[in-house]
C-alpha cells in the first residue's frame, strides 16, 4: 500500500496522531524484507452438513480447502475472488473467528490455530476485523462513544485520560467531530458509520486488521474515501492490513500483494504490480478484464471483457484435479484429473496452474478440450466518449472520488 500513496493524512485534514510504537510500521519501502506477522499453512475449513432426524453427516461445504500464505508487518494483503469462494471464512479463520478443520495460523511465531477463548483474549488486541455492512455492525441503540469504547471495556484497559477522551481522539483520527460521541448510528452516513468501525477497530491499537469487504456497501463515490482513510492510517499507525474484496478495482491501489481464491484456494499470489500487469491464472485475467482502466491513454484503446460462462460450481464437490478447469478456456485432459500446485514461476509470483498465461506452459502438448473452447464469451467494451462522466473508481489519490455532502465526515 505504501509506495503509490498520493493523498496523505495532511492533505485531507485528518489529524493522524502516532499510535504504535517503534518497531512495528516500519516506514513504507520493500515489505518483502520485513517479519512475517501471520503465516497460514494448509489453512482448511469445511462447515459439516447434516440431514435428517438424526443429524448424519452428509458431506461438508469445503469454503477453504488448504491455502498457505504469509502477511508480513506493514503490508497490505488484497484478497479477491467471486461471491462463495471462500473470502470471509478465511478472514474469520485468521482472526480466528472460526475454528478451523485443518491447517496451521502462526501470528507473530505463536501458534494460534486453537487457542480457545482464554487464550484468544490477549492476541484479541493485536488483531482486529472491519465488516462489511456499516448498517448492520454498529448497535443502533447504542451511543458511537459507547460502540467505540466497547473494546476498552472488553479487555479491561482504561487508556491514559480515560475512555471518553481517547474515543474522541479516535473519532479525530477516522476524520469525524468528536463532539458526536453521543449521537447514535442512525444519524451517520454510510461512510461516516464505516469510519465509526475503523475506530472501533483501531481501538486496541492492533497490529493486524482484516478488513472484509469494507467499502462493498458503501456508494461508490464515497468508496475511495475510506480506502484512503485505511491507507493513511496504514502509513501512520503502522498497521498490517489484509484487505478482502470481489472486486479488483477496490484492491488495486492498496494493495502490495494480492491473492485470487477460487473455490477454496488461492490459484494465484503475486506483487501487485506483477498481477496487474502480467496476471497467470485464466481466472485472474478474466477478473482483471473487468476492472475499468484508470489509464485514459490506454482508456481509448479497445478493450475486451472476458465473460466466464456458467456459475461457480458448488462448494461441497468441487470439480477434480483444477477447479476452474470447468470455466476455463484453456483447460486440457491434464486439468480435469490433476490439481495443479501453486508455484513460483516467476519472483514474487505464484500460480496454481497448468497452462498459465504470460509464463511458460507447465504440461505442453495437451489439446484445449471441447468444453473449453464454449467456455467463454469475449465481449468488446464500449469505449466511453469524451464528453461522458467516467464512473468513479476508488483511486490512490482520491481524484475520482467526489466529497458528496452526505459524507463530509465533521460535518
Ligand atoms: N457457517 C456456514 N455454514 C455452512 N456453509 C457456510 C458457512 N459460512 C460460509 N459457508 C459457505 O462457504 C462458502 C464460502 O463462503 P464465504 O462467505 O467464505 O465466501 P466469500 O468469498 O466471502 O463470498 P461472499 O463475498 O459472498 O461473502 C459458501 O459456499 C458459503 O455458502
Amino acid at each position: 500500500m505504501s509506495e503509490d500513496k498520493a493523498v496523505t493524512s495532511e492533505d485531507k485534514g485528518v489529524d493522524v496522531p502516532a499510535q504504535r510504537s517503534a518497531g512495528h510500521g516500519a516506514p513504507a519501502g520493500d515489505t518483502a524484507s520485513r517479519e512475517v506477522l501471520l503465516k497460514v499453512t494448509g489453512l482448511q475449513k469445511h462447515f459439516p452438513i447434516k440431514k435428517g432426524l438424526l443429524q448424519r453427516n452428509a458431506g461438508a461445504v469445503k469454503a477453504v480447502d488448504g491455502i498457505d500464505f504469509e502477511v508480513r508487518s506493514g503490508e497490505t494483503l488484497g484478497v479477491v475472488g467471486e461471491s462463495g469462494c471462500g473470502k470471509s471464512t478465511m478472514g474469520r479463520l485468521i482472526t480466528r473467528l472460526l475454528e478451523p478443520t485443518a491447517g496451521k495460523i502462526e501470528f507473530e511465531g505463536k501458534d494460534i490455530t486453537h487457542l480457545g477463548v482464554g487464550g484468544m483474549r490477549p492476541m484479541r488486541r493485536d488483531m482486529q476485523m472491519i465488516f462489511q455492512d456499516p448498517y448492520s455492525s454498529l448497535n443502533p441503540r447504542h451511543t458511537i462513544g459507547t460502540i467505540v469504547g466497547a473494546p476498552f471495556k472488553l479487555q479491561g484497559v482504561t487508556p491514559d485520560g480515560g475512555v471518553k477522551k481517547e474515543v474522541q481522539r479516535l473519532l479525530e483520527v477516522v476524520g469525524l467531530n468528536p463532539e458526536h460521541y453521543n449521537r447514535y448510528p442512525h444519524e451517520f452516513s454510510g461512510g461516516q458509520r464505516q469510519r465509526i468501525g475503523i475506530a472501533r477497530a483501531l481501538a486496541l491499537n492492533p497490529k493486524l486488521v482484516v478488513a472484509d469487504e469494507p467499502v462493498s456497501a458503501l456508494d461508490v463515490s464515497i468508496q475511495a474515501q475510506v480506502v484512503n482513510l485505511l491507507d493513511d492510517l496504514q502509513s501512520e499507525l503502522g498497521l498490517t492490513y489484509v484487505i478482502i474484496a470481489h472486486d479488483l478495482s477496490v484492491v488495486r491501489h492498496v494493495s502490495d500483494r494480492i491473492a485470487v481464491m477460487y473455490l477454496g484456494k488461492i490459484v494465484e499470489l503475486a506483487d501487485r504490480e506483477s498481477l496487474y500487469k502480467a496476471p497467470m491464472h485464466p481466472y485472474t485475467k478474466a477478473l482483471l478484464s473487468a476492472v475499468p482502466i484508470p489509464d485514459p491513454k490506454r482508456r481509448s484503446a479497445k478493450s475486451e471483457r472476458i465473460l466466464l460462462k456458467g456459475d461457480v460450481p458448488s462448494p461441497i464437490s468441487p470439480p477434480s484435479g483444477c477447479r476452474f478447469h470447468t470455466r476455463c478456456w484453456k483447460a486440457t485432459e491434464v486439468c480435469k484429473t490433476q490439481e495443479p500446485p501453486l508455484a513460483a514461476l516467476k519472483t514474487g509470483h505464484q500460480v496454481a496452474c497448468h497452462h498459465p498465461e504470460n509464463a511458460p506452459d507447465q504440461v505442453p502438448g495437451e489439446t484445449v478440450t471441447a468444453a473449453a473452447r464454449e467456455a467463454i464469451e469475449i465481449v468488446e467494451v464500449r469505449k466511453p466518449s469524451a464528453d461522458e462522466p467516467e464512473a468513479a473508481e476508488p483511486a490512490a489519490d482520491g481524484t475520482a472520488s467526489t466529497d458528496t455532502p452526505e459524507d463530509n465526515p465533521k460535518e
